[in-house]
């Protein structure tokens, strides 16, 4: 076995194969597959995954690997084999897929130390090796006569750590701990013998007399106002020894969470909960999704079935939206489990995640609470798989490889026979539909758990605002309710609904909207050319004077941002004080938490902001909502911009009145009868889900079938589309009979850094070909790619469609 395969990083063609390398004698002993190594390639030296050894090759005249760099497999098999699966599925590179998996320290350029952990006397190689030091750079290991294998070895114990040595110094963090090293009484003793002088000295030895405990040296020196000359004089002496402890970065203080206790579980929770239980109990795979409203106690039901799983012995995956990982949101994870908690946040150092990473990879840690990419999580005996609200688009990455962690949950779920919840109070409808056919397994919870009723929702149509001569974006009642909120000392939660902005058109007069004839998609508004355009299918015409419908001229597209709306406010109502969140202000690493927290202590009466404002969010005092365009996204050009602003307006409904006060909400809109503005008015997501679900039959859209988007860009708009043209032609002579491809289309924004953007969408429901199909094209376009610098994305699942 002395042939390691292993798979390069070079993404740039289709180098989805392994190279075979020859294990050179030194790392014959611990090399494993799931390691990084430094293989020569061509001129240069690159890393790569081992994953797998043999001894036999194909070809003759092997090259050797050159650096081994981690003595424990930086990724599992199961993690290699999901890695495959993602980058098929994904059309992606295997090595991309890969690199995905690790934290961002893994994936830097990276110098090495070895750091000691301990004073008890090391094998003498590896004392000659320290000599007297406590850290070493790594290479003077590699020069010396030392084996890979007694490395390996010393790190397994614990007796040697090896450091990460990142640009920015990211890495490990160590600390230097001083301990009695002796009984007891022989401390006491060696006190007795002390000469009178040594006073310092003595005191030291009193401590620990009366303080047994290993205590941070830098802490002692401050607690004893002693010296380091002290502490050494005593260790020599092997009365005291020190050494060094790893210390996490631990971004939350564990024993700041108030810690709680299984609640009683309601009917409808008990109901929901036990076929999950059972699947933990009997190691089973079942697809669970739970729809339960806002506030009707699914993370309690999280939970419960957690700690089923961490009584097993086994580890918890649980996904949440980056943005509703809030404190409030890690608080109720380790307030139930405490230190046993890791948490993967994007506004963590790259420090810190890799600390958090580690305690999973070492099994310090059962559950891990996270963004999208703790989908990768390298625990080995998953029991169960939660993603809390699965209809958000930002668990699908929008990079390659462009995945979906539902999928990957999915996949892993099934590996380790264990099950998985989606939970959400306005589920996809692709979700959704799986549960109607019996494929997912759907657990519902109608009601709040205090019982309390969903906040009426009331719906102002803005033309009449209009009409009436309010040319201000509040309508009159709002303004009115606001003001009567902060008389009474409440708090109001004020949504602009940003998204799509600008780009549709629409009369302010009747409410009109331009959409394409063919597509039911709103057509984009092109300022340069002064032409609406279809994204989907090409269709354009010239932007109106008038409104087609009513023949105002007060026919415009929509622009405004949360700046605007905030001094449009404090003019309005100058008494009133107003937080605005949205990406402006939360910039800053903390500014999100910062910003609710002072909301939370009722320092302004507003909280102003886009979507982000809209989930997770328990403010007691908050009793009145205001969405201020509920249209703005329903004319995105995006087939599911109904179903985004349904569940947009649930969420947002869902923050009012959730304790003791009674909550209302105001809804303004051009277009008061659009049904997903309606029906979420009255949180009726099952005729929603019939009504979605019949236009989406008709024009002929996911759930009913598939998508996958390719888009081509070239810096030479010709080059874009003729290249796209060619793909298109490609296309239509593999595909199936009922397989539609459509375009080529500039993408909605068609210039971006200076590349033209073309696109063409496949949709399809029987297709098993097609990823192959596709990665024989980008084969054919390989060359050219690299030399002309084309470029073509794939999409397999696609989300955006700008
Ligand atoms: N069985 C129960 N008995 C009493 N209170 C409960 C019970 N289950 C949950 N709760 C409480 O009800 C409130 C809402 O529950 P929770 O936040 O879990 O709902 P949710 O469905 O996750 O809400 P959202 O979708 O808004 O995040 C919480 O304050 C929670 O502590
Ligand atoms: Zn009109
Ligand atoms: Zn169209």
């Amino acid at each position: 076995m002395n042939i390691a395969k292993v798979i390069v990083d070079i993404p740039v063609s289709s180098i989805n194969q392994t190279f075979d390398y020859l294990i050179p004698e030194k790392f014959q002993d611990i090399l494993s597959i799931g390691m990084r190594v430094i293989v020569p390639f061509g001129p240069r030296k690159i890393m790569g995954f081992v994953v797998d050894r043999t001894s036999e090759s194909a070809f003759d005249k092997l090259k050797e690997i050159s650096d081994v760099l981690d003595l424990t497999p930086a990724l599992t098999t199961e993690l290699l084999d999901l890695g495959r699966w993602v980058a098929n599925e994904t059309v992606s590179f295997y090595i991309t897929a890969l690199q995905a998996m690790l934290p961002q320290v893994l994936k830097a350029k990276y110098k090495k130390e070895l750091v000691r952990m301990t004073d008890s006397e090391l094998p003498p190689y590896l004392e000659e090796l320290f000599s007297g030091r406590d850290v070493i750079a790594y290479e003077e290991f590699e020069g010396s006569v030392i084996s890979y294998y007694q490395l390996q070895k010393a790190v397994q114990d614990g007796d040697i750590s090896i450091d990460y040595l990142v640009k920015s110094k990211i890495t490990k963090k160590h600390v230097t701990m001083i301990a009695p090293s002796r009984d007891l009484h022989l401390l006491e003793e060696a006190l007795q013998d002390l000469s009178k002088n040594a006073k310092k000295q003595k005191q030291l030895l009193q401590y620990f007399l009366e303080n047994s405990e290993p205590i941070e040296k830098k802490l002692l020196l401050e607690r004893l106002q002693t010296t380091n000359q002290t502490v050494k004089i005593l260790i020599d002496k092997a009365l005291l020894k020190s050494y060094q402890v790893e210390v996490y970065r631990n971004p939350y203080d564990d024993d700041a969470f108030q810690r709680t206790t299984e609640l009683e579980l309601t009917d409808e929770q008990e109901i929901a909960i036990k076929p999950i239980k059972e699947n933990i109990a009997n190691n089973r795979h079942d697809v669970f999704l739970l729809h339960g409203v806002t506030g009707s106690g699914k993370t309690e039901i999280y939970l419960q079935a957690i700690q089923d799983v961490i009584t097993k012995g086994e580890e918890a995956i649980v996904l949440v939206p980056e943005i509703s990982l809030t404190p409030q949101m890690v608080n109720r994870f380790k307030g139930r489990f405490g230190s046993k908690v890791a948490v993967m946040h994007s506004a963590l150092s790259a420090g810190e995640k890799f600390d958090e990473w580690r305690r999973i990879q070492r099994k310090e840690v059962q559950v891990v609470v996270g963004a999208r990419s703790a989908i990768y999580a390298p625990f080995e005996n998953i029991g169960i798989i939660i993603i809390d609200e699965e209809h958000e688009t930002t668990y699908k990455q929008e990079d390659q490889p462009r995945y979906h962690a539902r999928d990957v949950a999915i996949y892993r779920g099934k590996t380790h026979e264990c099950p998985v919840i989606l939970g959400s109070a306005t589920p996809t409808l692709e979700s959704y539909a799986r549960a109607q056919k019996g494929v997912y397994k759907l657990a519902t919870l109608s009601k709040r758990t205090n019982e309390k009723a969903m906040p009426e929702v009331e719906i102002v149509d803005m033309r009449d605002e209009l009409h009436a001569g309010n040319r201000t974006m509040f309508s009159r009642e709002l303004k009115d309710k606001i003001e009567h909120c902060i008389q009474k000392g409440e708090q109001i939660v004020l949504l602009l609904n940003r998204r799509g902005y600008s780009t549709f058109v629409m009369c302010r007069d009747c409410g009109h909207v331009k959409e394409c004839p063919h597509c039911d998609i709103a057509l984009t508004y092109h300022k340069n050319s002064n032409q609406l355009k279809c994204h989907y299918c090409s269709y354009e015409e010239p932007m109106p004077m008038n409104c087609p419908e009513c023949t105002s001229d007060l026919i415009r597209y929509f622009g405004t941002g949360t700046q605007r709306v905030e001094e449009a406010l404090t003019k309005l109502i100058p008494e009133a004080s107003v937080i605005r969140m949205d990406v402006d202000t939360t910039r800053r690493k903390g500014s999100h938490e910062k910003l609710l927290n002072q909301f939370a202590e009722k320092q302004a009466d507003i909280l102003l902001g886009t979507q982000m404002i809209a989930k997770g969010l328990d403010f007691g005092n908050v009793t009145l909502v205001g969405v201020l365009t509920a249209d703005s996204m329903l004319h995105l050009p995006d087939f599911r911009s109904s179903e985004k602003t349904f569940q947009l307006l649930t969420q947002v409904s869902g923050r009012a009145g959730r304790h003791e006060l009674p909550g209302e909400v105001i809804v303004q809109t051009y277009t008061p009868d659009h049904y997903s503005i309606e029906l979420a008015s009255k949180y009726n997501f099952n005729d929603f889900y019939k009504k979605e679900m019949t236009t989406r039959k008709t024009f002929q859209y996911p759930p009913y079938v598939f998508l996958a988007l390719l888009t081509i860009s070239h810096q030479n708009k010709v080059k874009a589309v003729q290249t796209a043209q060619k793909i298109v032609q490609l296309l239509m002579k593999n595909i199936q009979n009922d397989t539609v491809v459509l375009g080529p289309t500039p993408s909605p924004i068609l210039r971006v850094k200076d590349r033209y953007r073309y696109q063409c969408m496949i949709k399809y429901k029987n297709e098993p070909q097609l990823r192959s199909y596709i990665n024989k094209i980008l084969d054919l376009f390989a060359e050219e790619s690299r030399k002309e610098d084309l470029l073509i994305t794939v999409d397999m699942q696609p989300y955006h469609f700008m």
